[in-house]
C-alpha cells in the first residue's frame, strides 16, 4: 500500500491515547514521513470555541466540551486525508468511538511512568487538576479498554524514541514513506 494513496478515502493514520503518549509529536513525524498533515482535534476544538481547553471545561462543563469534541473528530476525520491526532479522552464519548469504525486508528500506549515524566503533573489538564497521579491512574485504567476497543493496531512507545514510534506505526498500519 502506497503512503499517499488514501488521499479523499479518509485519514491516513488516527492517533488516540493518553496525554503524553506522543500523538503531536509521533503525528508531526508522521505527517511529514507520509507527505501530509497533522491535524489535532483539541487545537480544532480550541480554534472553534475561541477560548483554551481548560477554561471550556470550566465555563461549559466536560459534557459539554465531549459534544464539541465529537464535532471536531467527525468534521477532522470527514476533511483531512492525513493524519489525525485526537484528544487523550475522547474515546469516553461512545458517539466519538462509532466515528472511529473501520478507521486506521493507532493506540499510542504509554506506562504511567513515561506519561508522567514526560508531561509533569502540573500541566494546565482540566482531569488533573486534584491529586494528578492518582488521577492518571484512573484515567489511565478507565480508557485503556476504550483505546483498544477503537484500535486497529496498538504501538507501544517505551524504550522508543518518537522516530521509532512513528516506524512502528507505518509498520503496524502495512503503510511506506511517501
Ligand atoms: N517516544 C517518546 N520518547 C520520549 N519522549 C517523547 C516521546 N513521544 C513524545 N515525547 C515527549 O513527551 C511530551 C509529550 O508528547 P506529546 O505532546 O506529543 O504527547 P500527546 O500525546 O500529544 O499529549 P496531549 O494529549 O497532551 O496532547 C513531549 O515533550 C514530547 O517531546
Ligand atoms: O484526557 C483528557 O480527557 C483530555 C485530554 C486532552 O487532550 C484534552 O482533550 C482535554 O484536556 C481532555
Ligand atoms: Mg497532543
Amino acid at each position: 500500500m502506497s503512503a499517499a494513496e488514501p488521499h479523499g478515502t479518509g485519514p491516513a493514520v488516527v492517533l488516540v491515547g493518553p496525554p503524553g503518549a506522543g500523538k503531536t509529536t509521533v503525528g508531526t513525524v508522521l505527517a511529514r514521513r507520509l507527505g501530509t498533515t497533522l491535524r489535532d482535534t483539541d487545537a480544532d476544538i480550541e480554534a472553534a470555541a475561541g477560548k483554551p481547553i481548560p477554561d471550556i471545561f470550566v465555563e461549559d462543563g466536560e459534557p459539554r466540551f465531549r459534544e464539541l469534541e465529537r464535532e471536531a473528530v467527525r468534521a477532522a476525520l470527514t476533511g483531512h486525508d492525513g493524519v489525525v491526532s485526537l484528544g487523550g479522552g475522547a474515546v469516553m464519548d461512545g458517539g466519538t468511538r462509532a466515528l472511529l469504525t473501520g478507521l486506521p486508528v493507532v493506540f499510542l500506549d504509554v506506562s504511567l511512568a513515561d506519561a508522567v515524566r514526560r508531561v509533569g503533573l502540573d500541566a494546565p489538564r482540566p482531569l488533573l487538576a486534584v491529586n494528578p497521579r492518582q488521577q492518571w491512574r484512573t484515567l489511565m485504567e478507565q480508557r485503556r479498554p476504550l483505546y483498544t476497543e477503537v484500535a486497529r493496531t496498538t504501538v507501544t512507545t517505551a524504550g522508543r524514541d518518537p522516530e521509532e514510534v512513528a516506524q512502528a506505526v507505518l509498520d503496524s498500519l502495512d503503510l511506506k514513506d511517501a
